[in-house]
């Protein structure tokens, strides 16, 4: 039967009202979420300013700039919002328990598998996470016999013999590299086991084909966080060149290579010493597969599950802290008096991080008393602040109405989001707040201190915070403290240090040469 044009005509007319309304009246007028400011006009209909903010590297400066300017809640496309405060902010979403959206599976997503970071559904994920909570206690890491082992083989055995013989020859080390090198090999020790640790910090043919494989991605995460076909169509076609997925394939294949290796280590029954045990390893392999003597080479039971969770941990480990180390020799070498202050500290320690040691003899202080000197912390601390390893929005899913931000009526379904860089930068909390003063933590009253850390954000918090945090302050603690107590450190030359505007950043120009030279005793 044909349709009389008079009914076409009112078809198409309310077609097009019903488009009208559902994608700009509504949305921008009458939606509980249009009284909420935005960066730009558009914002409410659309999300093209933010595609182009994150496009250009633009987001995370102009979302802090917009709250600056606009208040705690802002909407930066038709169903985001970006928070920023404690109370109205990261209370709610994050310790109430907020679930995750799907950027982190188009992001984090390894072998095509789920893994702790990226499940979205909060049951599943903390059935996972409360299968390898326990090793990751701070307890536990303290008091591990294997991380000990790490840091005397890495730390001891590797990193510190390298910048002594650089300071006895004068020449500078790029520090950005190997402190993503130390990083890794720290915590793959642990993880692993000795037998199966990586070796990043000597071995460059494995340094390079780790961080060629990590990084060769970066140029393109935009496609691959936004619009996952498009970016699958950019491959096919040759415009995202094929090497950035082989390169990860080799990736993947340096990790599951580890599994493998130490799960037929455990199953073969062989007694281990405290070095070689694999510690995250085996508590995930012995949780989430059978372990029998008949499983073969490769056919265990959850084997891609658990190579992913696996992958998330030692990629998780490398980046951020290689940055916050790297950073944090970047501005101790600008402040001489930080590094006098931050020596006096570390010579109470006893015995000291000395570097060579006697031959024969090896003694490190106790880990808690690593632990527990203030100004290391400070140091670190602010480092984290002003640089956080992870500075974009950490997005999840409001699961039922609610106010947030000081706005009522947010819908179940907005996605909401706050920013270590906006967070770490308010004013009220972090007085001058562009400048890196690890004092700040020293001279805080106890009052302000307390604010500074529910502003402090550079694990996260809440179920989804950070799993590694004890292990990253372990790791990094232990590398600064032995670092200044036998070298003092000079800028030789760099490339762009400004962190990079993305949601996982180092600095942008991704090199960093600095001058060691030996303490005079
Ligand atoms: C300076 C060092 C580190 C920083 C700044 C850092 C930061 C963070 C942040 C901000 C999150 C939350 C991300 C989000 O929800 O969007 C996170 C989660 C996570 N981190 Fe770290 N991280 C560090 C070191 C490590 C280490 C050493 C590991 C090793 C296991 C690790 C493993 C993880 C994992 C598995 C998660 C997901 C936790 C979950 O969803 O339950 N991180 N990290």
């Amino acid at each position: 039967m044909l349709l009389s044009p008079a009914v076409l005509v009112l078809g198409i007319s309310l077609s097009a009202a019903l488009v009208l309304y559902n994608f700009v009246i509504y949305p921008a007028f009458i939606s509980p979420l249009s009284k909420i400011p935005a960066p730009h006009w558009s914002c409410h209909v659309a999300p093209f300013w933010l595609w182009w903010a994150k496009y250009f590297h633009h987001e995370n400066r102009l979302v802090h700039e917009n709250h600056l300017a606009k208040g705690e809640a802002l909407r930066l496309s038709p169903g985001l919002l970006s928070l920023n405060g404690f109370e109205r902010a990261l209370k709610p979403v994050y310790l109430g328990g907020f679930p995750k959206t799907e950027f982190y599976f188009r992001g984090f997503a390894i072998y095509g598998t789920d893994n702790i970071f990226t499940f979205e559904d909060n049951a599943t994920h903390s059935s996972r996470k409360r299968i390898i909570s326990n090793t990751f206690s701070k307890s536990f890491v303290l008091s591990s016999p294997t991380a000990q082992g790490s840091l005397k083989d890495v730390l001891f055995g590797r990193l510190l013999p390298i910048l002594h013989s650089a300071a006895q020859t004068g020449k500078p080390v790029e520090v950005l590299e190997l402190s993503y090198s130390y990083s890794m090999d720290s915590f793959v020790q642990w993880q692993f086991g000795r037998r199966f640790g990586s070796n990043l910090v000597e071995n460059l043919d494995e340094r390079r084909l780790y961080l060629d494989g990590f990084f060769a991605a970066a140029p393109y995460t935009f496609w691959q966080y936004e619009f996952p076909l498009v970016n699958r169509l950019l491959k096919s076609i040759g415009m995202i060149p094929a090497k950035v997925d082989t390169s990860f394939q080799n990736i993947e294949d340096w990790n599951i290579e580890k599994c493998d290796g130490a799960y037929q280590l455990l199953k073969s029954g062989e007694k281990l010493s405290e070095e070689d045990t694999p510690v995250v390893f085996s508590q995930a392999a012995k949780m989430m597969s059978s372990m029998k003597s008949s499983d073969n080479e490769e056919g265990y039971a959850n084997r891609l599950a658990i190579a992913s969770d696996m992958f998330a941990h030692n990629s998780a480990a490398h980046e951020t802290s290689g940055n916050t180390l790297a950073y944090a020799y970047y501005e101790l070498s600008r402040h001489p008096e930080v590094q006098r202050k931050l020596r006096e500290e570390l010579l109470t320690l006893d015995p000291p991080l000395k570097f060579p040691q006697a031959p024969g003899e090896f003694s490190l202080p106790a880990a808690k008393d690593v632990d527990a000197l203030p100004y290391l912390e400070a140091v670190i601390m602010e480092t984290l602040r002003l640089y956080p390893s992870v500075p974009g929005g950490q997005p999840r899913l409001v699961p039922r109405q609610c106010s947030l931000g000081g706005h009522d009526n947010i819908p179940a379904g907005t996605v909401v989001q706050c920013y270590a860089y906006a967070l770490h930068r308010t004013p009220e909390i972090f007085p001058d707040p562009e400048r890196w003063n690890p004092d700040r933590w020293i001279d805080a009253s106890k009052e302000q201190l307390s604010e500074m850390r529910r502003y402090f954000w550079a694990f996260g918090s809440g179920g989804r915070m950070c799993i590694g945090s004890n292990f990253a302050w372990f790791s990094m603690k232990h590398n600064v403290g032995s670092v200044y107590t036998n070298f003092t450190t000079t800028i030789h030359d760099h490339g762009d240090m400004t962190l990079i505007d993305a949601y996982l950043a180092g600095p942008k120009g991704h090199r960093l040469e600095i001058k060691f030279e030996r303490v005079q005793e």
